[in-house]
């Protein structure tokens, strides 16, 4: 077990000094901590050019660091905040805007960075945004921006190009599809010009579970007028083949292989596509959905297609808090045992105590999700279930609608839930299995603690 280096290695923060104890465990005949490059940055050093939009590969040489503070000069005055835990990798800071959330640093690095907004009703001034989306923002409880939201809408709203790193339950989702919308002005279908060219905005994520609930948030800023927003699957894909509603279509969001099918089999055409999003966008990159992404990117063949690969607009990279590092209101904490073994006996002692519906368990494998969900049913647990990858779209479907209605207590899960599930109720998860990297660790724990609320990450740990 390599849990602290691990952390260590991918450069997530936390505190040595408070968990002395656990690392000198775990650090017993362990040499040296590596302090190489991880694997991630490896594969980052290896992507095309014309997908690197945000130049992440560059980031790793040590020039760019230089011409990068140069840059800088063009931003907001530089900051040093003296922190035991600062991020190297960052240039500038400005304070961070957000209300919502626990103030963070946010740096915004680019040239002519566009103001931070206060406000919602700040965009109807400065961008004369349609009041439909601001009526739909109060109704639907956003009272204020958060930190990305502030920096992140009036960047792409400028028709530039934007890298946004922020925690986890932050409101990433809402910073670029605000603007996106704003954007495209009219719905295709009020829209003389746009009407028959095809679809505006493309949206990718990693699993369909994601893509479902961008669509959900889509719909909420979407409500008063007649966006036509859809979230890929082989249905709608087969409705597309009717030219009348493929035409009407404004925004896609679907994960990359599904998408893919669809061009390859002329369902759908990407030439006026004006914005293209990739949603945790350091797993859109990796070698599971490069050349599909890269596919997808060739098709959006528009010029000045939004996503930073045309280099008329430097793109601008803003990063809210630090990155690879947990919110600070998730509690984390660590239970030992002996053997892999003692594991199901610890969590169901554990599970025995009051807790707080409902709890997240994240595990290492789809068969190590079921057989756990089972072993907890048949001990007692109430209301369990489980979700993987390998359950079919339906069974997927109904696990996510069940943890939504609060019908389960105790969700066995597999890295499929990890990144950008929201699920508001969600206070505690609990590593079974220990993740594999830093990133894993910190989307994992991400599902609690989300929009400024508290939460639980405890890791059960064995030698
Ligand atoms: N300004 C806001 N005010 C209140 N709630 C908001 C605001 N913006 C977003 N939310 C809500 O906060 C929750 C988290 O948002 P979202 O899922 O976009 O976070 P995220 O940063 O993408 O998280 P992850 O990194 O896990 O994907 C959602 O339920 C969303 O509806």
């Amino acid at each position: 077990m390599e849990a602290f280096q691990l952390l260590s290695r991918g450069g997530a923060k936390f505190n040595k000094k408070r968990f002395e104890n656990d690392v000198k465990i775990f650090n017993k005949d362990s040499k040296k901590v590596d302090k190489g490059k991880g694997k991630a940055t490896d594969t980052l050093q290896e992507l095309p050019s014309e997908l690197d939009f945000f130049k992440y590969a560059q980031n790793t040489d040590p020039n760019t660091k230089r011409k990068r503070a140069d840059d800088t000069k063009h931003t907001s005055k530089k900051q040093k905040i003296p922190d035991d835990d600062e991020d190297e990798d960052e240039d500038s800071s400005a304070p961070s805007t957000s209300t919502a959330m626990p103030r963070q640093r946010v740096t915004a690095k680019g040239q002519n960075v566009p103001q931070a907004i206060e406000s919602f009703p700040e965009l109807a001034e400065r961008y004369e945004m349609n009041a439909q989306f601001l009526k739909n923002l109060e109704q639907n409880g956003y009272g204020e921006p958060t930190g990305i939201q502030a920096h992140g809408i009036p960047i792409l709203h400028e028709g530039r190009d934007l890298a946004a790193i922020s925690p986890t339950g932050t409101g990433k989702t809402l910073a670029y599809l605000l603007p996106i919308l704003s954007l495209l002005g009219l719905p295709a279908v009020n829209s003389k010009a746009d009407v028959g060219n095809g679809v505006r905005a493309i949206i990718l994520a990693p699993t369909r579970e994601l893509a479902h609930q961008i669509h959900n948030e889509c719909l909420k800023l979407a409500q008063g007028r007649k966006w036509r927003v859809v979230l890929f699957s082989k249905a709608t894909a087969n409705a597309l083949n009717d030219k009348n509603v493929r035409d009407k279509v404004d925004m896609i969001i679907s994960t990359p292989l599904r998408l893919v099918s669809a061009i390859q089999s002329g369902q759908v055409e990407l030439s006026n596509v004006r914005h293209l999003v990739l949603d945790e966008a350091d797993r859109m990159l990796d070698t599971e959905f490069l050349d599909q992404v890269q596919e997808i990117v060739a098709g959006c063949s528009r010029e000045g297609v939004q996503k930073g690969r045309v280099q008329c607009y430097p793109s601008i990279r803003v990063v809210v808090g630090l990155k690879d590092t947990p919110l600070p209101l998730i509690t984390q904490s660590l239970t030992y045992v002996a053997d892999d073994f003692s594991k199901l006996p610890t969590l169901l002692q554990y599970l025995a105590q009051p807790y707080n519906p409902p709890v997240l368990i994240f595990v290492s494998s789809q068969e190590r999700a079921s057989s756990l969900a089972e072993e907890l049913v048949l001990s007692g647990t109430r209301n369990v279930d489980h979700l993987h990858a390998g359950m079919t779209q339906k069974e997927r479907e109904d696990a996510v609608s069940r943890m939504r209605r609060g019908e389960s207590w105790v969700m066995v899960t597999t890295e499929v839930m990890a990144r950008g599930m929201d699920f508001k109720g969600v206070r505690e998860v609990i590593n079974y299995d220990f993740p594999q990297s830093v990133q894993s660790y910190v989307h994992r724990i991400g599902r609690t603690g989300r929009m400024g609320r508290e939460g639980k990450a405890g890791n059960v740990l064995y030698r």
